[in-house]
């Protein structure tokens, strides 16, 4: 299949062609005349403002990006970075002692950005030992968890001081208010409560005068797949040129016949893309368990070393050619199909960071080498992607 690399193909319908066309397609010289355009225009704008005016775009200038979590003490923070970045199971965050100092992350993924995890009693503004210029000029986006499970009040009192506090000197910052440990509790209490504390955020930032302050409301819990959900809608915000990703999806989805289209981030199970069908969180769960479960049958099977001659048997008759020209891709691949409506779900690694799922539609299976030529156009096109919007 990779011999197919470099070539225009011919989808079952007709829109992938135009993501990768020979050597440099209409679509990948746009990109890069766009974010070639953005670049220019971000320079300008920090050569006539200055670098006081950097900081304040909220947008990360230099650097990797940030990931704030802050909240009261208890909240679930630690809880949130253990279970979602280092696969620490549910269960044994119980354990978890309470964070005495800052803790940093950095994580290495498609895109590079850190995790700062703040103790629940530090107030930043409060203690004059913290540059709050060096702590939010770089930040991507500021997470505050609330315990759903407790009295909230004081959590969204000192929310809405920081939220005060930052609009003035950061209005950009995005603000991800995650309402979390919903577990327990019935979907009509966690509507009303995402009501209330939406209300009183709202209220209260309008009564100084903040209309429109870019706050937005995650119900969340690390016992199912909420917290990636709310994880992968912030990250998302973070991509720039998201809206040509989701296109990606959407085509190749129209083009083969597929039902849904996730870019996972294979390490968190983050979703940084998906086509614009409708969001679907059972169809999220079954993708996201598919990755746990190659990820699984690569760490017992993976390294298993094939000796010469089976190697050379893979090779000869009746296949006659290289291994890698045998298969779609050269690092993995793997198919199964769904026992509900034989859906076939496919899954197709982009780079050591990022795969391709798919939930393909009940006729699609018969049509497996078009289907696999047009994800690996797509894929090409994505690898393309990255490599055109890759902070320079
Ligand atoms: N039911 C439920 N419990 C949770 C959830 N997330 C975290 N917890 C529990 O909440 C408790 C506190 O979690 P931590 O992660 O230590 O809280 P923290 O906000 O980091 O606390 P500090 O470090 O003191 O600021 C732990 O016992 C967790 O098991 C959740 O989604 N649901």
């Amino acid at each position: 299949m990779s011999s197919l690399r470099g070539r225009a193909i011919s989808p079952i319908g007709d829109d992938t062609h135009e993501i990768l066309k020979g050597v440099v397609s209409p679509a990948q010289l746009n990109l890069e005349r766009v974010i070639q355009q953005n670049q220019q225009r971000q320079q300008q704008q920090n050569n006539a403002s200055g670098s006081s005016d950097q900081q304040s775009s909220g947008s990360p200038a230099k650097g990797k990006p940030r990931l704030l979590l802050m909240g009261q003490r208890r909240s679930g923070k630690s809880s949130i970075s253990s279970v979602v970045f280092h696969k620490l199971p549910p269960n044994e965050t119980l354990f978890l002692e309470s964070t005495a100092r800052i803790q940093k992350d950095s994580m290495a993924s498609f895109m590079d950005f850190q995790v700062w995890d703040f103790p629940g009693q530090i107030d930043i503004f409060e203690n004059p030992t913290f540059d709050v210029d060096a702590m939010f000029g770089e930040i991507g986006a500021l997470i505050w968890v609330i315990d759903a499970q407790d009295d909230y009040l004081e959590a969204v009192a000192r929310l809405n001081m920081t939220i005060l506090n930052l609009q003035r000197s950061y209005p950009n910052i995005k603000i991800e208010v995650f309402i979390h440990k919903v577990d327990g509790l019935s979907d009509d209490y966690k509507l009303d409560i995402q009501r209330d504390i939406t209300i009183r955020i709202q209220d209260e930032l309008s009564d100084y005068g903040f209309e429109n302050a870019p706050v937005t409301f995650h119900l969340t819990s690390i016992y199912n797949h909420s917290i990636f959900e709310a994880f992968s809608k912030v990250i998302q915000k973070l991509i720039p040129r998201l809206g040509s990703l989701e296109a990606m999806l959407t085509n190749l989805c129209r083009t083969c016949r597929f039902e849904k289209a996730y870019l996972f981030d294979v390490l968190t199970k983050i979703y940084i893309a998906t086509d614009n069908a409708p969001a679907d969180m059972a169809s999220y769960e079954i993708c996201s368990d598919y990755i746990d479960v190659i990820i699984d049958i690569t760490e017992v099977y993976g390294s298993w070393p094939r000796s010469r001659t089976h190697h050379e048997s893979l090779e000869g008759a009746p296949w006659n050619q290289k291994l890698e020209d045998q298969v779609a891709s050269n690092w993995a691949e793997s198919c199964m199909v769904l026992s509900d409506g034989n859906r076939p779900i496919m899954l197709r690694e982009v780079d050591k960071y990022l795969a391709l799922v798919a939930i393909m539609k009940e006729d699609s299976y018969d049509k497996m080498p078009l289907v696999n030529m047009n994800v690996e156009t797509v894929v090409q096109g994505l690898k393309e992607f990255f490599e055109i919007t890759k902070p320079k």
